[in-house]
């Protein structure tokens, strides 16, 4: 059976209706979507196992996801570092760099000085709303990834990916492929080039939310926020 996946303009309409109809507040979404993300990076390797995660942000709630994740993987006993080169305009991006300030986790400017030092890097650059050619500063950072050995989780999207056509043909992101994906709330068309672990996290939708935007709520199990699927 076909994976059911949700566009990038179903993904945008549900968010707004979570928010709207739903009642559930943006910061609510967010720090259950960055929970997701840290116990998917938990499942992949336990911070015994790799305990210096570099997590990469982008200006928008993608980078939130990240921003959160890392505030949770520090308390799971990991050493997150932060890149976050671009930060949003909304008030929530501060307060969630606040509090990771707050734990002294270090956010720096060179990425790839940090790179060389991960045992594990999060994708949290871009999520369902990017498009077009990757602007600055990100092409040196996606080309980076594509080109690293470390082995990467993405969040919802592997950054510079067409949501509904994958990878690029050409440019920065021609040849990633990320090892590991959580796709949030639903996969996103993209998934049917993704070639690697896949989770599902996001558990905040209704069964009759997800039927009308014509995906299934996964099969979670007890207080897990995150289901492995086969891609
Ligand atoms: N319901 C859910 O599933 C939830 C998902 N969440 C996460 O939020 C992202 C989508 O967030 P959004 O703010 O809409 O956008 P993005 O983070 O994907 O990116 C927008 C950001 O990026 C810039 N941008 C766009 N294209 C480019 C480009 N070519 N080059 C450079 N920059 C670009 C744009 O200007 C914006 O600043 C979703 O994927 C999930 O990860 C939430 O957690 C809420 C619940
Ligand atoms: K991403």
């Amino acid at each position: 059976m076909a994976l059911k996946t949700i566009g990038p303009k179903a993904a945008a309409a549900l968010d707004e209706e979570l928010m709207s109809t739903g009642s559930f507040s943006v910061y609510q979404l967010i720090e259950l979507a960055g929970l997701a993300v840290a116990q998917a990076m938990f499942k992949l390797s336990p911070p015994s196992q790799s305990p210096n995660i570099l997590v990469a942000c982008g200006p928008g709630n993608n980078g939130g996801d990240g921003l959160v994740a890392a505030r949770h993987l520090h308390y799971f006993g990991y050493k997150p570092t932060m890149y976050y080169p671009k930060q949003g305009k909304n008030e929530l991006y501060q307060r969630l760099r606040t509090q990771l300030e707050q734990l002294k986790v270090p956010f720096t400017d060179d990425f790839h000085a940090a790179l060389s030092k991960s045992d594990w890097v999060i994708d949290g650059i871009f999520g369902f709303s990017f498009s077009g050619e990757v602007r600055e500063p990100f092409p040196a950072v996606i080309k980076a990834l594509a080109e690293s050995k470390i082995p990467i989780l993405a969040v919802d999207a592997p950054s510079s990916w067409n949501i509904e056509e994958g990878p690029p043909s050409d440019g920065p992101g021609k040849d990633y492929q990320p090892g590991a994906l959580i796709s949030l709330t639903a996969p996103k068309p993209l998934v049917k080039w993704f070639k690697g672990r896949h989770f599902i996290g996001g558990r905040f939708i209704a069964q009759e939310v997800a039927e009308k935007y014509g995906f299934d709520v996964p099969p979670y199990q007890g207080s897990d926020q995150i289901v492995e699927i086969d891609t």
